[in-house]
């Protein structure tokens, strides 16, 4: 399998300019991602974990490290040195990121938020709307909803419809960042389902659960964070 993500010696420093000091929120973080694989990161709240997404995603500039994607259109490519054009090119096209945030255009309806993304993909009009109507239905959201704007949903409708617009778009890197917090049981297994569809059309993810039997279950390899570095790792693939 081709690496499709390499991290090298990430580190992220904030500056808390009211307080006149930096704080290291990650250290010397080095992650390998083989393509098709599904690897989760644990550890404290706090220790960084979504502080790495974010860097990957581009939301963060670095002050240290690599961040080596090997894109389908771009080639191998550092995303902590991108511009802010290719960036913007690669979360369209290759790299998704679900947070449990919703952030939304206004006056912008479920419907079209869905089918937009999957245009984006390139797909023509009639199959994005096929396949729009799918994942909203997958997602159990009730149709009188479908041309609502999302802003007047309640917390769980928008999440579920969060993971609906990432998900659609099948990104070739999908980053998720604890998606599932605030969902119910049944919520939460329409998302694993999805996850494991993508794992067999070889979305290769990175992942941040808080419930760790989810993820154990879905995940090639876990990370563990502590203050900011990794203190171990483990390989669910091999005996
Ligand atoms: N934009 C920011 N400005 C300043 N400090 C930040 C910023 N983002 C994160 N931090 C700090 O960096 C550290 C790591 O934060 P991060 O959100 O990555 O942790 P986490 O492991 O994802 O936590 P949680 O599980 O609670 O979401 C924390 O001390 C946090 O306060």
């Amino acid at each position: 399998m081709e690496t499709l993500l390499e991290i090298r010696d990430l580190t992220k420093m904030f500056d808390l300019h009211h307080l006149g000091k930096q704080i290291r929120a990650i250290s010397h973080v080095d992650i390998q991602l083989k393509e098709g694989e599904f690897v989760g990161i644990t550890g404290k709240s706090g220790s960084g974990k979504s502080t790495i997404l974010k860097c990957i995603y581009g939301t963060y500039r670095i002050q240290q490290g690599s961040i080596w994607y090997h894109s389908k259109t771009l080639g191998r490519i550092n995303l902590a040195e991108a511009t802010d054009r290719e960036l913007l090119y690669l979360r369209k096209h290759e790299i998704g990121y679900v947070s449990q945030f919703l952030n939304v255009m206004p006056r912008t309806t479920a419907r079209q938020l869905v089918k937009q993304a999957i245009l984006e993909m390139g797909d023509d009009c009639e199959l994005a709307e096929k396949e729009t109507e799918k994942i909203l239905a997958h997602f159990e959201l009730d149709r009188e909803l479908w041309d609502s704007y999302p802003t007047t949903f309640s917390g769980g409708e928008k999440l579920r419809l969060n993971i609906a617009r990432a998900m659609v778009k099948k990104p070739r890197l999908l980053l998720l960042d604890e998606p599932t917090a605030s969902l119910d049981y049944d919520s939460k297994m329409k998302v694993k389902e999805l996850i494991e569809q993508l794992m067999k059309e070889g979305t290769t993810m990175l992942g941040i659960f808080h419930d760790l039997e989810f993820m154990n279950h879905l995940c090639d390899h876990e990370y563990n964070m502590q203050n900011g570095s990794f203190s171990h790792s483990t390989n669910f693939t091999t005996p």
